[in-house]
C-alpha cells in the first residue's frame, strides 16, 4: 500500500530546545496511526509540521506526496484538521458551523451528508454552547471532514469524554477509516491507542522510542508478558534463576513469572515443577497492556 506520510530525520528547535530530534516514520494510506507520549515529547510539534502549520529545521516530510512547508495551500484542501472545540463560537448552531466550515474550501463540503454521517440531525439547530462534550467532539469530527479530505489529523479526539461517548467517537473514526481515509491521531489514552490504532508510535524526548502494531509492541517488549499460576510450594529463587525470567512476583498463592518468551519459559517452569514436586494450578499466559509498555518505555518523561 502507498504511503500517505513519509517523515525522514525530522528536527525542530525552539531556540536552544531540541523539541524533535531525528524522527522518522511512514503512515500507510488507509491506516489509523497513533502518536502517544508524555507531555513535551514533541507530538504536537511533529503534527503541526505535517499539517503545514509549523516550519521544520531539518529533515524531509512528504504528506500525500506534497511538502507541507512549500505546498501548504494545496495540502490544506486534501487534509482535515480537528481543531480544539474552544475555536468555535459559542452562539453558532451546528448546521451553521458546518455551512461556515464548508465555505472555507475550494471543494465545497456537503453539509447534509455530514449531518447524516455523524448523526447530527437532532442537534442541527442547537447552539454549540449547549452541546454536551460528546456532541461537541462529534461536531468537531464532522467539521474536520466536511470537505471530504483524504487524510485526517485528530488531536486527542476523546479527551474528557465519558466511556460511552468515547466509544461512539471511536466508532466514527473507524467509519472514516472504512471509507478509505488515513487518520493520524494523538492521544494520552493507551486504551484508545490499543483499541483504535493500526500502528502506534511512542514518542519520548523528541524521538520515536517504539513503533509497531499495538499487539506486536506488547508481544515483543521485554519482560511485560507473564505466566501466572497458583501454587503454595514453589521456590521463588529457583524460578528467578530460569533463563529469560526478568521478575517473579508472589502474592498469596498467585505466582507471576515475567519473561519475553512465554513458550520457552513455561516449558522450563513445568520441568522444574516436575523435578521439585511442586503442585501448580490455573496456569495461564498473560499479556501486558500498552499502558504497561508506556510506563516501562517512557518512565522518566521529558528529557531535560
Ligand atoms: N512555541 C514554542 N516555543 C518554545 N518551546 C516550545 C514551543 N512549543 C513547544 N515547545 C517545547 O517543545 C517541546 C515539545 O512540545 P510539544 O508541544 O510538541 O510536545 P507534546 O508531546 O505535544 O506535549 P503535550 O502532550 O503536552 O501536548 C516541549 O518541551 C515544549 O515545551
Amino acid at each position: 500500500m502507498a504511503d500517505a506520510i513519509v517523515v525522514e530525520d525530522l528536527h525542530k528547535f525552539y531556540k536552544e530546545k531540541h523539541a524533535v530530534c531525528g524522527v522518522s516514520f511512514r503512515v500507510a494510506k488507509g491506516e489509523i496511526f497513533g502518536i502517544v507520549g508524555p507531555n513535551g515529547a514533541g507530538k504536537t510539534t511533529t503534527l503541526e509540521i505535517l499539517e503545514g502549520l509549523r516550519r521544520r529545521d531539518r529533515g524531509s516530510v512528504k504528506v500525500l506526496g506534497l511538502d507541507p512547508q512549500k505546498q501548504a495551500r494545496t495540502l490544506r484542501e486534501r487534509i482535515g484538521i480537528q481543531f480544539q472545540s474552544t475555536s468555535i463560537q459559542e452562539r453558532l448552531k451546528v448546521r451553521e458551523a458546518l455551512t461556515l466550515f464548508s465555505s472555507l474550501y475550494k471543494k465545497q463540503g456537503n453539509v447534509d451528508r455530514a449531518i447524516e454521517s455523524f448523526d447530527l440531525k437532532k442537534v442541527e439547530n442547537t447552539y454549540f454552547k449547549d452541546l454536551s462534550g460528546g456532541w461537541k467532539q462529534r461536531l468537531m469530527l464532522a467539521l474536520a471532514t466536511i470537505h471530504d479530505p483524504e487524510l485526517i489529523f485528530l488531536d486527542e479526539p476523546s479527551t474528557g469524554l465519558d466511556p460511552n461517548a468515547r466509544r461512539e467517537i471511536w466508532a466514527l473514526i473507524k467509519q472514516l477509516r472504512d471509507a478509505s481515509k488515513t487518520i493520524v491521531i494523538t492521544t494520552h489514552y493507551m486504551e484508545e491507542a490499543e483499541k483504535l490504532c493500526d500502528r502506534v508510535a511512542m514518542f519520548k524526548g523528541g524521538e520515536v522510542a517504539a513503533l509497531d502494531t499495538p499487539k506486536r509492541l506488547i508481544a515483543t517488549s521485554m519482560g511485560m508478558n507473564y505466566l501466572s499460576f497458583l501454587s503454595s510450594t514453589v521456590d521463588r529463587t529457583k524460578l528467578r534463576a530460569i533463563h529469560g525470567v526478568s521478575r517473579v512476583e508472589c502474592e498469596g498463592e498467585t505466582v507471576k513469572v515475567y519473561c519475553a518468551d512465554l513458550q520457552a519459559v513455561s516449558l522450563q517452569v513445568f520441568q522444574l515443577a516436575q523435578e521439585q514436586k511442586w503442585k501448580i494450578d490455573a496456569f495461564c499466559f498473560e499479556m501486558g497492556s500498552l499502558d504497561d509498555l508506556f510506563v516501562q518505555l517512557i518512565g522518566g518523561g521529558e528529557k531535560a
